[in-house]
C-alpha cells in the first residue's frame, strides 16, 4: 500500500464526496421549492381575491404531460415525476384552500 490508505478509507472517502454533493442537491431543492411556494402563495392570493377555484384540473393535467416528458429525456422514472408534482400541487391547493377561508372571514 503506497498511500498508506486502507481500501475502508477509499471507501469512506468516496461515500463523503457523494454526500457532499446529495447535501447541496437537496439544498438547492430546497431553496427552489421555497421560490415555488413563494410563487402559489401569490397565485392563492390572486384566486381568492377573484373569487377563482383552487385547484385547475386543466392546468394540472398539461403540468403533468410535460413533466413527464422531461423526465423522460432526463433518465428519470415519469411515474415518480407525477407523484412528486402532485405531492407538492396538493399541498399548494391546501394553502390555497387556507387563504380563501382567511379571505371569506375577513369579508364578513
Ligand atoms: O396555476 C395555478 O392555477 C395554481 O394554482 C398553481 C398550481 C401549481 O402548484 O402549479 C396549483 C394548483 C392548481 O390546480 C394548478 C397549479
Amino acid at each position: 500500500m503506497l498511500s498508506g490508505m486502507t481500501r475502508g478509507d477509499a471507501v469512506q472517502e468516496e461515500l463523503e464526496r457523494l454526500r457532499d454533493s446529495i447535501d447541496n442537491i437537496d439544498a438547492a431543492v430546497v431553496h427552489m421549492l421555497a421560490e415555488r411556494f413563494k410563487c402559489t402563495q401569490q397565485v392563492g392570493r390572486l384566486k381568492a381575491e377573484h373569487d377563482l377555484p383552487p385547484a385547475d384540473p386543466n392546468r394540472e393535467a398539461a403540468q403533468i404531460a410535460r413533466l413527464r416528458r422531461l423526465a423522460e429525456s432526463a433518465k428519470l422514472d415519469p411515474a415518480f415525476a407525477e407523484k412528486l408534482l402532485g405531492f407538492v400541487i396538493s399541498e399548494v391547493i391546501r394553502h390555497h384552500e387556507q387563504i380563501a377561508a382567511d379571505a371569506e372571514v375577513g369579508r364578513n
